[in-house]
């Protein structure tokens, strides 16, 4: 896979590395140089006249780094100002050291030397990479604190990350859970060859400004890493300040490879069913309705209780309608084979989908259960044994803790309790899985930074902190649609599961602030072409 369409954790990064070396082929300087490049190059893009910089160099090879970065500014006429640790790093940054002091010397890295020294246009956080272990302590605690500044934020530029982030979570560690005041937010993160969980998650997107993925040429090791599960990738690349995002990703593509033959029938393009709830409910089911009909599923019917089938008579036509009671008419409709997709949970109220789930879950039939049918499965336990990995759950945090508490519990903890902070930081990643593992179906957590996981561990994130205005009564419902559409397409769980929520983040996106959820369907056809799905 090209770079960037992958997520890897930091564990696979450093596997990648080390078969990359161990080949002979590529030495660790080697890679450091490249990754050091690659920083200064993406300065010099931002700031084309030769300025005035400060390279924060930390203990280990993000500092080795920072030493290739202040390096090649000097050498591009910047004026280099380099604070260093007076330690004795590994053999790799121990030579980019040296080579530095070739060419200037290395203050000390304290927030005085940071404080007395001359104005700098960038500041470049190079202290800590991938190999965080522990909350930053001390003397660079204070310095992170110091950097935090807002002052800071326009010229910072982090190595990798910014030091204290865990790449594996988004945490910032030595902070409280959730929070990232006065931590050091750069306007741009250049990180090497694949974003990392914590890029994309939790307070990662907002600290790192803009990330860049750079090239260093581990492509080659990081296919040939036969161990580990891979992380699909559903990352927009954003720039908080502008809104910009990347094109759409491959797998997105291959996403819809199963989806309209030239030759098909409606019937092959699948039948969605939504079931929706009694009088005065009916809102929520159709918009997932409506969802599903602009994924492009061939039919789609709502079926709200026959109280309720009046107050559905409004437009769009296209939707068809059709009474469902109890159990057994839903039981008596799923004998149509052709019914390849459900919704349940929008709108529907919680005792009703606690009666008609049994009968759901026996057909093993491919469902999205959101809403109240997440409620009714966390007051239900029982409820939980018949999910199939054909299910796919879409809960927020607040339904996700109802569903799962103890494993929402380990999400939350870490507030007060110093050992939860050591790194790796158990993750919105890690919880996703974990949940779809116990609950043998797919997981979807919402939130800025959706995660979307599978039973045997693959997983997805997209990150939408670029799109605060998503967050809008009934944006769920709409999402809930899109999947069920694609299940009733025919597409495999996990992958309706991201292709969905691509769609309606890119909906979102093209829509803008000001958007309702009855916009987002409408947007679909647009986002469909433009990406050429
Ligand atoms: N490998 C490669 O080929 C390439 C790697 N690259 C670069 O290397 C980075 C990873 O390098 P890394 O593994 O040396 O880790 P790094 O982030 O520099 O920190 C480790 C040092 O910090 C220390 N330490 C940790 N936490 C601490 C704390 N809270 N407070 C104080 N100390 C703490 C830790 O000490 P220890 O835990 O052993 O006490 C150790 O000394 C990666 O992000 C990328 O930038 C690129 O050049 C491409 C090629
Ligand atoms: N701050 C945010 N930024 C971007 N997207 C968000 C944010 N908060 C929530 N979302 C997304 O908005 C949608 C809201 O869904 P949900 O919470 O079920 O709302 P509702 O029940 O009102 O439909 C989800 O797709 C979620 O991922
Ligand atoms: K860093």
């Amino acid at each position: 896979m090209p770079i960037g369409t992958e997520i890897l954790t930091t564990a696979q990064m450093r596997a990648t590395e080390s078969a990359a070396m161990a080949s002979g082929r590529v030495s660790g300087a080697a890679l450091m140089e490249r990754a050091g490049r690659a920083v200064a190059g993406q300065i010099r893009l931002r700031w084309p006249r030769p300025g005035r910089v400060t390279v924060l160099c930390g203990p280990g090879n993000n500092g080795g780094d920072g030493y290739v970065i202040a390096r090649r500014l000097h050498q591009a006429g910047w004026r280099v100002r380099v604070l260093g640790l007076d330690n004795a790093p590994g053999p790799d940054a121990e030579a980019m050291r040296r080579q530095w002091l070739a060419i200037g010397p290395i203050l000390p890295l304290t927030e005085q030397a940071l404080r007395d020294g001359p104005d700098s246009d960038v500041h470049v956080d190079a202290i800590f990479g991938t190999g965080l272990t522990r909350p930053p302590e001390g003397e660079i605690a204070t310095i992170l604190r110091h950097l935090g500044d807002s002052r800071f934020r326009d010229g910072l530029v982090a190595v990798d990350c910014p030091s204290g982030l865990c790449m594996d979570s988004g945490a910032m560690l030595g902070w409280p859970r959730g929070t990232a005041e006065h931590a050091p937010a750069a306007r741009l993160t250049v990180a090497f060859d694949s974003p990392k969980p914590g890029h994309l998650l939790e307070q990662g997107p907002i600290l790192c400004g803009q990330l860049v993925i750079a090239d260093i040429g581990l492509r080659e090791w990081r296919e040939g890493q036969g161990a580990g599960i891979r992380l699909g990738c559903l990352w927009p690349a954003f720039d908080i300040a502008d809104g910009r995002c990347q094109p759409v990703p491959a797998v997105v593509r291959a996403g819809l490879d199963k989806g309209r033959t030239r030759h098909g029938h409606k019937f092959s393009h699948g039948h969605a069913l939504v079931i929706a709830g009694g009088p005065g409910r009916g809102g929520a089911a159709r918009l997932s309705a409506r969802a599903a009909l602009r994924a492009g599923a061939g039919l789609v019917t709502l079926c709200p209780p026959d109280a309720a089938m009046a107050e559905h008579a409004q437009p769009p036509d296209a939707l068809m309608r059709r009474p469902m009671d109890g159990a057994e008419d839903l039981t008596a409709l799923l004998t149509d084979r052709r019914i390849s997709g459900l919704c349940l949970g929008p709108g529907c109220g919680i005792d009703r989908a606690a009666v008609l789930l049994p009968a759901l879950l026996a057909s093993r039939r491919p469902c999205v259960l959101d809403a109240d049918a997440l409620t009714a499965l966390a007051t239900h336990p029982a409820l939980a044994g018949a999910l199939h990995e054909a299910c796919v759950l879409t809960p927020h945090a607040g339904e996700f803790g109802r569903l799962f508490p103890d494993i929402a519990e380990r999400l939350q903890s870490g507030s007060d309790d110093p050992a939860a902070m050591r790194g790796p930081a158990f993750s919105r990643l890690d919880a996703a899985r974990e949940a779809a593992a116990r609950a043998g179906a797919i997981v979807l957590l919402k939130g800025p930074d959706t995660v979307i996981a599978a039973p045997d561990g693959r997983a997805m994130i997209h990150s939408a902190f670029d799109l605060p205005w998503l967050a809008t009564a009934g944006a769920g419902d709409v999402l809930a649609g899109l999947v069920a559409g694609l299940l009733a397409r025919g597409l495999p769980a996990l992958r309706a599961t991201g292709l969905a929520t691509w769609l309606h983040g890119q909906a979102a996106r093209r829509l803008g602030p000001g958007l309702t959820a009855d916009d987002l369907p409408e947007a679909l056809p647009a986002v469909l072409r433009q990406s050429g799905l």
